[in-house]
């Protein structure tokens, strides 16, 4: 038995190894040639799987350890009868992570206090969903559109025009959709990046192409009170360096890249392969996870609310390292800032969930209890 898998996803060993031979090959590289003797291939978001890679392989088992499937050509799998799966939620903490970090250096650079904004989350899946509970425990006035959810559950959704009509800061967690009448590609365009009201904050952390990155770039040139954090670049690995420059944050698409939610990733496709095979999983994740660098914390009652939610989240994870390490790989020639994309994710460092955390509170404090809460820490 042949798994062929992305040498990207992490313990493919300790996952994967009683299966058979693990072919290890780098994601952007894999042809029809590599695939062609395998049973099973594990991807992550790098590698576009359809019909012209896998028409006349042996591949019954399709894993991609990721959230986004946007590039499997899921029509193909079934007409092929192939069964794939994905990790949902597998990283989503390690998203809403990434939106946190960002607010906090947007106030700091604006001055602006966080709990007088107002914030729309477009898409309240996995990702959305958990940051809508994160803000709203903080007791921030946050707005939803999704309107997929909305027409299927009803419930207290707005439309994507009153987010930008009433919302300070705008975070995208949709998937990235071609088709259809919800389809998100280019969903901000650049009628809509016009429209946002002065002095928005944007953050595009879902895919790319969500935002039609040549008018986000002339927009933010024609109009200094916009802010915009990417993580996700259209046409990635290869980035508009303007566009990079003019963005508060530039992030070379790590925004889920906690250590916890690409090993994950990874056990969420070791189950779906064994429920595939219809044996029982015999490796756990648990096992696997190492001790997190920071996990207890002790705060004193006294302790500044706002000071005190900075320095639980950055003390886990702040985007600001990934942006300098980022924009310093800006220079040379596209092929070489292409190549420094993947670099940056291949070597990311380890990178932990700031839900991991455990916090000790001396005294009696409401707020920070509050503050806690929503960041999904424990209070011990
Ligand atoms: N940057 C990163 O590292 C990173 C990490 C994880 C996920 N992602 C991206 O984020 C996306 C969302 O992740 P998720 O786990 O929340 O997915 P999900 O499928 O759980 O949720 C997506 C939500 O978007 C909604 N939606 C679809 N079309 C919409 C539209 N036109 N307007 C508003 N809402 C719409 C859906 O109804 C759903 O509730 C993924 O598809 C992936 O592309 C990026
Ligand atoms: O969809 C996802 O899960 C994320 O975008 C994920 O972080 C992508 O990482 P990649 O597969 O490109 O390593």
């Amino acid at each position: 038995m042949l798994i062929v898998a992305d040498e990207n996803i992490p313990l493919l060993d300790a996952f994967f190894e009683g299966f058979g031979e693990i072919r290890r090959v780098p994601g952007r590289a894999i042809d029809r040639a590599m695939v062609e003797q395998a049973d099973v291939l594990l991807v992550r978001s790098v590698t576009n799987v359809n019909r012209a890679l896998l028409e006349g392989s042996k591949v019954r088992f399709v894993g991609t350890c990721t959230i986004g499937t946007d590039h499997l050509d899921l029509d193909y799998f079934q007409q092929a009868g192939i069964t794939w799966s994905s990790a949902p939620g597998c990283n989503a903490r390690g998203v809403v992570d990434y939106v946190l970090g960002s607010l906090l250096t947007l106030a700091e650079i604006e001055g602006v206090d966080l709990t007088r904004r107002t914030y729309g989350v477009v898409g309240a899946g996995e990702v959305g969903g958990r940051l809508v509970k994160v803000l709203q425990g903080l007791s921030w006035k946050v707005l939803v559109c999704d309107p997929p959810r909305q027409a299927a559950e009803g419930g207290d959704y707005v439309s994507l025009e009153q987010i930008v009509e009433e919302c300070d800061v705008i975070s995208l967690h949709t998937p990235l959709t071609k088709q259809g009448q919800q389809s998100t590609w280019h969903l901000f365009d650049e009628k809509r990046l016009n429209q946002l009201k002065s002095g928005t904050w944007l953050i595009n952390a879902s895919r790319g192409p969500v935002v039609n990155n040549a008018a986000l770039r002339d927009v933010l040139l024609e109009r200094e009170d916009l802010q915009a954090v990417l993580d996700v670049w259209e046409g990635e690995p290869e980035v508009d360096v303007a566009l990079a420059e003019l963005c508060v944050l530039a992030t070379p698409h790590i925004a889920g890249y906690s250590l916890d939610g690409k090993q994950r990733g990874t056990a969420q496709i070791y189950q779906a392969y064994c429920d595939f095979l219809g044996q029982p999983a015999r490796v756990s994740l648990s096992d696997l996870l190492p001790a997190p660098w920071l996990s207890h914390v002790t705060l004193n009652a006294q302790s500044d609310p706002a000071w005190a939610l900075a320095m639980l989240c950055r003390g886990v994870y702040d985007p600001r390292r990934d942006d300098a390490d980022f924009r310093r790989s800006l220079v040379g020639s596209v092929s070489e800032q292409r190549a420094a994309f993947d670099v940056l994710r291949k070597q990311y460092p380890s990178r932990r969930e700031i839900d991991g955390l455990q916090v000790r509170i001396e005294g009696d404090a409401p707020e920070l209890q509050r503050i806690v809460a929503a960041l999904g820490a424990t209070l011990v």
